[in-house]
């Protein structure tokens, strides 16, 4: 294991048979749509994710990406800007969002609103991981991963400063690295 992290909160492999299910959920729910589902990435941290989720996918897709920010280390600043947009339009579509994690909330549902005044018809969001102790706004991710403490996680996809997005697991990370 990683020096920095205290503990292993989520395994590969359980992370890894937890996206086989939601993956057929989805597949089920969407499998009567009459055009392909939009699929959007949040970069960075949903690139493990989306790619776990969309292999398993048989249903017509199309996807893409976008960036926001919100935090600065590990402290939520609030306002949400797009540092990348979508390349694609999304005016009558339905659209699935991959998101990392769900803490306050902010992020999500001021991207959820963004999507709808682009004109998309349906706009549901897919979390890894729901932190719903920090929520600090009302919303709720359609499909989640894992519920999970109020702790700061990083890993499969997750970073602290853009590191240790590459760890396979999802794991706490230890406060001495965030205090020195
Ligand atoms: N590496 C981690 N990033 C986190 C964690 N909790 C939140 N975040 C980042 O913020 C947004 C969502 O935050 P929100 O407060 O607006 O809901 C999320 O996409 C992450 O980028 C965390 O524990 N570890
Ligand atoms: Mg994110």
């Amino acid at each position: 294991m990683n020096k920095d992290i205290e503990k292993v909160l989520i395994s590969e492999e359980e992370i890894s048979s937890r996206c086989r299910l939601l993956a057929s959920e989805l597949e089920m729910n969407y499998k009567d749509l009459e055009e392909p589902l939009l699929i959007v990435g949040l970069l960075k941290g949903s690139v493990p994710f989306m790619a776990e989720l969309m292999k398993r996918f048989t249903i017509p897709c199309e996807i893409d990406f976008m960036k926001v920010s919100s935090y600065v280390g590990t402290k939520s600043v609030g306002d949400v800007k797009i540092n990348k947009d979508l390349d694609h339009t999304c005016d009558g579509k339905c659209v699935l969002i991959v998101e990392d994690i769900i803490d306050t909330g902010k992020t999500i549902k001021a991207v959820k609103q963004m999507f709808y005044n682009k004109g998309a018809k349906d706009v549901k969001i897919v979390a890894l991981l729901d932190k719903p102790e920090g929520r600090q706004v009302d919303i709720e991710a359609d499909y989640v991963g894992f519920t999970i403490p109020n702790e700061f996680v990083v890993g499969y996809g997750l970073d602290y400063d853009q590191k240790y997005r590459n760890l396979p697991y999802v794991g706490v990370l230890s406060p001495s690295v965030y205090t020195k």
